[in-house]
Parts: structure tokens; C-alpha cells; sequence
């Protein structure tokens, strides 16, 4: 008899602590921080940054932390609930299409629910096709490649390894570029439109780039493709990144700066959109959404707005759901590769 062969996507999102207090953040922060990946270095580097992460960074950091966390904590994260909300329409989207027997998980690469737990979970219950989609449309070695490390730590402990594949990148798929286009325009059409579009994306250090990571070249290739879309000159809109971390060099130029910069010689008004982001988190709703409207309004700027990251949007469900089927198509049974 044929082997049944249950099949699975699950979206993976960076993670966040179970609960907005000192402890939960410290567990979080030494679980992400403590990734080779995130923090690079090897031997004396190696030793030098976990004394300095478990001596003084997790002494400090997660009291101030935890802090910012219950200014945007509702009854749980904003990024795990918003993750189980598209997880949810995900789901009702591929159910809705008929005929397709796939089943929608969520997963984390640092904390709760964790990746290769959710990975355990999905081989016992007898799944065998596991489509893994991270939500980073850039690619980052600091991000997208700890899901793939995982992937292959939970395989090397298998005998009977599961058919696993992944979606490596999206920043230029057109459904993404179609779903940023039409938050800023309706943004836009809603609010007016002001002086500087700031499109500002999660920085990484400037030496991970220096050695090859692609990331910024898939975030200026983003923001081409959207303002390209929306006809907008170069002389209105702007890439910057943001939440530098360390003494080091990121990547330039800072989001903070640059809208201190541009408050004082003169812009008055600013959009701020965040393409790197596909659910609103700490990073979006204190750092962009708080912290910059400060510096900006601090330095003489009159209007700031934070455009909300896709989120649930039905343009971003069915961008996952394109994703599902050019990926897995001949999983589901429903091979296509709709692009518009
Ligand atoms: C060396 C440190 C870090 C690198 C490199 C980094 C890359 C990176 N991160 C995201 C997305 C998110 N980061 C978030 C929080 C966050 N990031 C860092 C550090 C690095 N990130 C820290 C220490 C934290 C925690 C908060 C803090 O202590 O300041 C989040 C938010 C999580 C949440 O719970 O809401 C996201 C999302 C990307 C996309 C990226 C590289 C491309
Ligand atoms: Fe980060
Ligand atoms: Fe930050």
C-alpha cells in the first residue's frame, strides 16, 4: 500500500519572549543572542562575547528591555499573536481553494513555539512533506539561515529524514512588491502624502555584508521595486536601517540619524514603512513607531507616521498562498504559479 504522505507549511518568525518580564527577556536574549549566526566570532572573539553577553548584556539589557516590551505587549506578543493570525488565514485561504489537504503551523526560531520542537511534533503525528516559509522576504545569514541550521540539526537526528523544503527569499516577488505598493497607496490615499517616504529596514553589521551577505542588496532591491511601482522620484524616499546594536559599524545610513537630518534642514512630514518586518514587533511599534517619531518631532518635524508592517493583510495572505503553491505546488496536488 502507498505510503500516506500528510503534508505541513509552517511559518517561521525570529521569536519573542513567552512574557514581557526580566526573566522571560533574559531566557530570549541568551537563546538568540548566544547564536553564532547573530553574533559572529570564533575562539578568543568567541569566549570575549559570551563573557561580555553573560557578564554585562544579560546582567542590564533584559530589565530595560522587558520595559519596552509591556509598552506593546497586549494579552501576548504582537508578533506571536499576529504570526497565529496568519497562520489562521493562511489555513482558511488554501482551504478555500478545495481539494488541497495541507495543514498551516507556526514556529519560532528562538523561543516558544520553537522550530525543530515543531518539527518533532509534525514527524509524530506523521507528517512527512514539511514546506518551512521564513517570514524574512530579505535574506540574511543573521536570520534566515539559523532556520536552515536547524533544519539540518533536526534531520542529522533522524534516521527516516522528513522531505523539508524551504523558501530562501521573497524580496522581489512581485505579490510582495504588489502588497507594500498597496499599504503605502492606501496609506496615502487615507492620510496625504508627505515630503519623504523613509523605508527603513533591520540593520546588520556592516562586516557581515563586507563578507557576503546579501542582505542589503535584497533591501535596496525591494525599495527599487516598490517606488518603481508607485512612480515616485528619488528625490522622495530614502532606505535606512535601523536598531543598531554594539559598538560596531552597520549597516548606513541609520534610520535615527537620518531622520534627525532630515527634520532640520527642513522636511516637514514623514512616511515611515519597515518592508523587512512582516508582523509588527518590538521593533517596529516602540523602536520606529515611538522612539524615531521622538527624534524626528524633537529635531523640528512636524508630521510622522509609521505605515503598519503586512501583518494579516489579504494582499500578504495571498502572496503566502502563491508561495505555497510555487513551492509545494505538486504537494498539494494544485501545481500553479500565479504572479498577478
Ligand atoms: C547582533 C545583533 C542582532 C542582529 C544581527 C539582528 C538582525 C536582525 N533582527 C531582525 C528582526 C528582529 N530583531 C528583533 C529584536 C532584536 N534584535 C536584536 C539584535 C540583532 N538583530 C536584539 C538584541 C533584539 C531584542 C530587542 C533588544 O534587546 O533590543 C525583533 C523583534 C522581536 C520581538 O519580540 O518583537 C525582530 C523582528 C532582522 C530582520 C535582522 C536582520 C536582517
Ligand atoms: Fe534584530
Ligand atoms: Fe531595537
Amino acid at each position: 500500500m502507498a505510503e500516506q504522505k500528510k503534508t505541513a507549511v509552517v511559518l517561521v518568525n525570529l521569536g519573542t519572549p513567552d512574557k514581557p518580564d526580566a526573566v522571560s527577556v533574559k531566557r530570549y536574549l541568551k537563546e538568540f543572542l548566544s547564536d553564532q549566526r547573530v553574533v559572529e566570532g570564533k575562539c578568543v572573539k568567541r569566549l570575549f562575547w559570551l563573557a561580555v553577553l553573560n557578564g554585562i548584556i544579560l546582567n542590564l539589557r533584559p530589565r530595560k528591555v522587558a520595559k519596552l516590551y509591556q509598552s506593546i505587549w497586549e494579552d501576548d506578543s504582537p508578533m506571536r499573536k499576529i504570526l497565529d493570525d496568519q497562520v489562521r488565514d493562511l489555513q482558511l485561504a488554501l482551504d478555500q481553494e478545495g481539494g488541497n489537504s495541507i495543514t498551516v503551523f507556526s514556529a519560532m526560531t528562538y523561543g516558544t513555539p520553537g522550530l525543530k520542537d515543531r518539527l518533532e511534533e509534525l514527524k509524530e503525528h506523521g507528517y512527512r512533506r514539511v514546506l518551512v516559509v521564513p517570514m524574512y522576504p530579505q535574506y540574511s545569514a543573521t536570520t534566515t539561515a539559523p532556520i536552515y541550521d536547524q533544519v539540518a540539526q533536526f534531520q542529522l537526528a533522524q534516521r527516516y529524514v522528513l522531505d523539508i523544503r524551504l523558501v530562501n527569499a521573497f524580496y522581489d516577488h512581485p505579490l510582495y512588491i504588489e502588497a507594500l505598493a498597496q499599504s503605502i497607496a492606501e496609506h496615502r490615499e487615507l492620510h496625504g502624502v508627505t515630503d519623504k517616504l523613509v523605508i527603513s529596514y533591520h540593520g546588520i553589521p556592516k562586516e557581515y555584508a563586507d563578507k557576503g551577505d546579501p542582505y542589503p542588496e535584497h533591501c535596496h532591491a525591494t525599495s527599487a521595486l516598490v517606488t518603481e511601482k508607485l512612480g515616485l522620484g528619488d528625490d522622495v524616499w530614502i532606505s535606512t536601517f535601523q536598531s543598531r546594536f554594539g559598538p560596531k559599524e552597520w549597516l548606513q545610513p541609520y534610520t535615527d540619524k537620518t531622520l534627525q537630518k532630515l527634520a532640520k534642514s527642513g522636511t516637514q512630514s514623514v512616511d515611515v514603512i519597515c518592508p523587512a518586518f512582516t508582523a509588527d514587533c518590538l521593533e517596529t511599534l516602540e523602536e520606529i513607531a515611538e522612539e524615531n517619531r521622538e527624534e524626528f518631532e524633537g529635531a523640528g518635524g512636524q508630521t510622522y507616521r509609521y505605515i503598519p508592517a503586512l501583518n494579516s493583510s489579504p494582499a500578504f495572505i495571498h502572496l503566502l498562498r502563491t508561495l505555497v503553491h510555487e513551492h509545494a505546488g505538486d504537494w498539494v496536488g494544485q501545481v500553479h504559479s500565479e504572479k498577478s
